[in-house]
């Protein structure tokens, strides 16, 4: 059976909704889902909506049923979808009258295994009641956390009898592996719906889970990947995926172009005294960030040695709470240093302080192996232990935005097309 593929349209507003559709279409995506935020937003009319611009295609609605099973089928049912997604953790008896007005009015259902505690047991359960799908889910926030819905793909496969379905920020990777796990259908939202080039990512989908021997990347291990997350976004990224949490005030590059991530290393040392802002070049690893805390904008406690000396150690960038001298000498060095200001002074190397120990840069704490990443906006700081989810959250505001500034050089304002006037608060 050929891999279907299930667009997920997690969206608020219908017209982009139904825009996105057409071009992912085109890029050869077989079913088209109305996203449970879509179904906040627009209610029964976004399904009617859908339904009535896409005539031939299949029209799943995700419900998330938790309750009145059969009430919620029969809307969704009569609006024009013909598969219904309920909730595997809602009760047996929910599900048994969701099956029955499934049957009652022609559509299919879909159980989604969404934070069910123990998903195997559960997916059995499902199949025994005569589910028709069932949806190994990733949900979004647990998409952040690291979690991924393909191992559970192969666990389960091999005992149900009902098609799988997999979701859970598949792309061209996870949707091939799914697929080799025994996925029938991969619904992939974010990577779809927040491209700039809608058909082409689907286009790409397409390709990987009707070639899934082809698409097995190396997996990158965790440190790996947060790094390479972070070099991919900007700092304004990170800022709203941490709700204005984590930007330093004052400290500004030395350098244009530049970017810096990695973990800090850091250090405390009073105003001019130079001793422990050198020594932690020696005692930082390749790939660290030396993040300084010196407190006056008038005595340098770092200068062009100190950058030749970083560099040749490896290390990814400098930022001081302080100043910084030899502004030519960093430049044509080229390594990335962030720091309130450049003055002529030197301070002494009079050793007062330490290395690694939790310091005040910029107004935010930082402790040794937070992750530091620096651009041409400024610096951020991201906590050690919740790096890789910041780091996926900001990936995600990247591709949204990377997604509306296609739709506004097609013409109109940012306001008029995410309907701002509607969603300003109500008093
Ligand atoms: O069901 C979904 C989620 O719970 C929001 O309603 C998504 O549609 C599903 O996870 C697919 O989207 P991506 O994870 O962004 O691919």
């Amino acid at each position: 059976m050929k891999t279907i593929i299930q667009l997920a349209l997690d969206i608020l507003e219908i017209d982009r909704a139904v825009q996105i559709a057409k071009e992912a279409v085109k890029g050869d995506i077989d079913w088209i889902e109305i996203g449970t935020p879509l179904i906040k937003s627009e209610g029964m009319d976004a399904i009617r909506t859908l339904r009535k611009s896409f005539p031939g295609h299949t029209i799943v609605a995700d419900m998330k049923i938790a309750d009145t099973g059969s009430l919620e089928v029969e809307m969704a049912a009569k609006a024009g979808a013909d598969i219904v997604m309920v909730m595997a953790t809602a009760d047996d008896s929910t599900i048994k009258d969701a099956l029955l007005a499934a049957r009652k009015y022609g559509v299919r259902l879909m159980a989604d295994l969404i934070s069910t505690p123990k998903p195997v047991q559960r997916a059995q359960e499902m199949d025994r009641i005569g589910v028709d799908i069932i949806n190994i889910h990733m949900g979004i926030d647990q998409q952040m956390t690291g979690k991924t819905p393909v191992d559970l793909v192969l666990e389960i496969a091999s005992k149900i009898r009902a098609n799988i379905a997999v979701a859970g920020g598949l792309d061209e990777q996870t949707a091939a592996r799914s697929v080799e796990a025994g996925a029938d259908i991969v619904i992939v939202g974010g990577n779809i719906i927040r491209s700039d080039n809608v058909t082409e990512a689907s286009k790409k989908i397409r390709r990987s889970v009707d070639n899934p021997q082809l698409n097995q990347a190396k997996k990158l291990d965790m440190d790996e990947e947060i790094r390479k997350l972070f070099m991919e976004i900007s700092t304004p990224n990170i800022s709203d995926a941490m709700h204005r949490q984590g930007a330093m005030k004052n400290i500004k590059p030395m350098l244009n172009d530049t970017k810096m991530v990695g973990p800090a290393v850091t250090v405390q040392t009073f105003e001019g005294d130079w001793a422990k802002t050198v020594e932690a070049i020696d005692e930082a690893k390749e790939g660290n960030v030396i993040v300084i805390y010196n407190g006056s904008s008038h005595i340098a406690p770092w200068g062009g040695l100190a950058t030749q000396s970083s560099l040749n150690r490896g290390i990814a960038g400098i930022v001081v709470d302080g100043a910084v001298r030899d502004i030519e000498e960093i430049r044509k060095i080229g390594l990335p240093v962030f720091a309130t200001s450049n003055v002529p002074n030197a301070g002494d190397p009079k050793g007062f302080g330490e290395v690694n120990a939790l310091i005040n840069c910029g107004g935010q704490k930082v402790k040794p192996g937070d992750y530091i990443i620096g651009d041409d906006n400024g610096v951020v700081v991201v906590p050690a232990e919740r790096a890789y989810e910041i780091a996926r959250r900001a990936k995600e505001v990247q591709k949204t935005e990377e997604r509306l500034f296609d739709e506004i050089r097609r013409g109109g304002t940012l306001s008029e097309i995410l309907k701002l006037k509607k969603w300003e608060k109500q008093k």
